[in-house]
């Protein structure tokens, strides 16, 4: 049948898809989905990576534009059959404002579900985030959580306050009539804390241990389990169901699915040391050589520091109260449901997503890059 040769090409937008996980969003598209013909990648600094991409065979266009612009965000919407919405001010350091968080991850949403419904674009994934769910602000840990675990979501940081807003938004959206008078349909993905090439901070780690003379120092209990999963294998996640939001729609629409994989359940430092060890740091303490008060003592100082420096300098550590509440707090997840609804595998193994990973810390982690 000449169906299957001629079938409908389709037009994809990836909004941050200059970013860690939409680079690989992107790219993932490129290699696996065939009835892709156009690729639209709109995001706030375009990566000069992207010009080697318009010379396969789909269409690429590099669009430059900011989410919280509507008029932006609906010339890019315009025409696309499927919006990946992966665009987000990922800041839990106190680098931008609450005001400029909530504008680009809750205002940014609203300009691209308004965009899709005015131009007629009727399927939308949104990358959410675990933190939606927590580890919420009393500490409460989620230990191998599913997506109807019952957990007392409350937040005060303002990052994650801007995700739960905007994932409601999202599933909110799920029916709502385009133009053209058909239903939209959306769903939420929430990794948990992804790693894999291109993770900044995962490459600060390798760097201070390169300054520490191949030493980090552990200051997290190694039984304080923390969910991370492999970049590689939550592109795949967007791909599959931004492909089958359209064939499931009933069941999948108003949906969200955690990210996983097979990653181990392992604490945040003993699982950056699954990469970091081979290329040569360890991991000094088997318990945390820091008493945990002086740890919350520096956290609240770095705070004061940041806020004293401001009008100088940003002053953004690592450390502070909310990302040591993160590190400290329990937060694994243990599901199947996008195996269920849309038929999703981890498509890389944690062997291949840790082999992977190691190499890009060898060949990126002491450079410039
Ligand atoms: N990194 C992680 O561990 C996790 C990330 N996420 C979510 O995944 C998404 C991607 O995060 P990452 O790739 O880690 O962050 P990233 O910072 O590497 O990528 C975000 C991209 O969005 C773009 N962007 C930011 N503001 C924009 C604006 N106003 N207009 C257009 N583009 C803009 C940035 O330029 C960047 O390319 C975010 O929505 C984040 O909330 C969710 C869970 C975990
Ligand atoms: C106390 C330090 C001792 O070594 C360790 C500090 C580690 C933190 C910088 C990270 C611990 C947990 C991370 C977050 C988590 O993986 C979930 C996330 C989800 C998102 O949507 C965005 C990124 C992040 C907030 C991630 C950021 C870095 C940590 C706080």
């Amino acid at each position: 049948m000449a169906d299957s040769a001629q079938a409908q090409k389709l037009v994809y937008l990836v909004t941050g898809g200059c970013g860690f996980l939409g680079e690989h969003v992107v790219r993932m598209l490129l290699q696996r989905e065939p009835r892709l013909g156009e690729l639209r990648v709109f995001d706030l600094h375009l990566g000069p990576w992207l010009e080697e991409l318009k010379t396969g065979p789909v269409r690429v266009t590099a669009i430059q534009g900011d989410v919280t612009q509507a008029h932006e965000v609906a010339a890019a919407v315009a025409g696309a059959h499927v919006v990946i919405h992966t665009a987000g001010l990922v800041d839990v350091f106190g680098r931008a404002s609450p005001k400029t968080i909530h504008e680009v991850n809750v205002q940014g949403t609203r300009n691209v579900i308004e965009a899709c419904v005015q131009t007629g674009t009727r399927f939308l994934v949104y990358t959410s985030s675990m933190e939606v769910v927590g580890p919420n602000t009393k500490g409460h840990p989620f230990y191998r959580g599913n997506e109807d675990t019952p957990y007392e979501a409350v937040h005060r940081h303002p990052y994650p306050c801007s995700k739960a807003l905007a994932e409601w938004l999202v599933l909110e959206a799920n029916g709502r009539e385009v133009c053209g008078g058909l239903p939209l349909v959306t769903c939420a993905l929430r990794p948990t804390g992804i790693y894999g090439e291109g993770h900044q901070i995962m490459r600060d780690f390798y760097r201070q241990g390169l300054r520490l003379g191949g030493r980090l120092f552990r200051a997290i209990p190694a039984s304080v389990e923390h969910g991370r999963v492999y970049v590689g294998n939550v592109a795949w996640m967007h791909v599959l169901a931004a492909r089958e939001l359209e064939r499931r729609a009933a069941r999948m629409g108003g949906q969200v699915y955690f990210c996983y994989d097979g990653s181990p359940y392992k604490s945040y430092e003993d699982f950056n040391m699954e990469f970091l060890g081979p290329c040569g740091l360890r991991l000094v303490g088997t318990r945390p050589l820091v008493p945990y008060w002086l740890l919350v003592f520096l956290a609240a100082l770095n705070v004061l520091l940041q806020w004293l420096l401001r009008p100088l300098l940003l002053y953004a550590p690592l450390l502070n109260p909310y990302t040591l509440a993160m590190a400290n707090t329990t937060f694994t997840v243990s599901t199947d449901k996008a195996q269920r609804h849309f038929g999703y595998e981890p498509l890389f193994s944690w062997e291949d997503s840790r082999t992977r990973t190691i190499l890009w810390v060898q060949a990126t982690g002491g450079s410039a890059q």
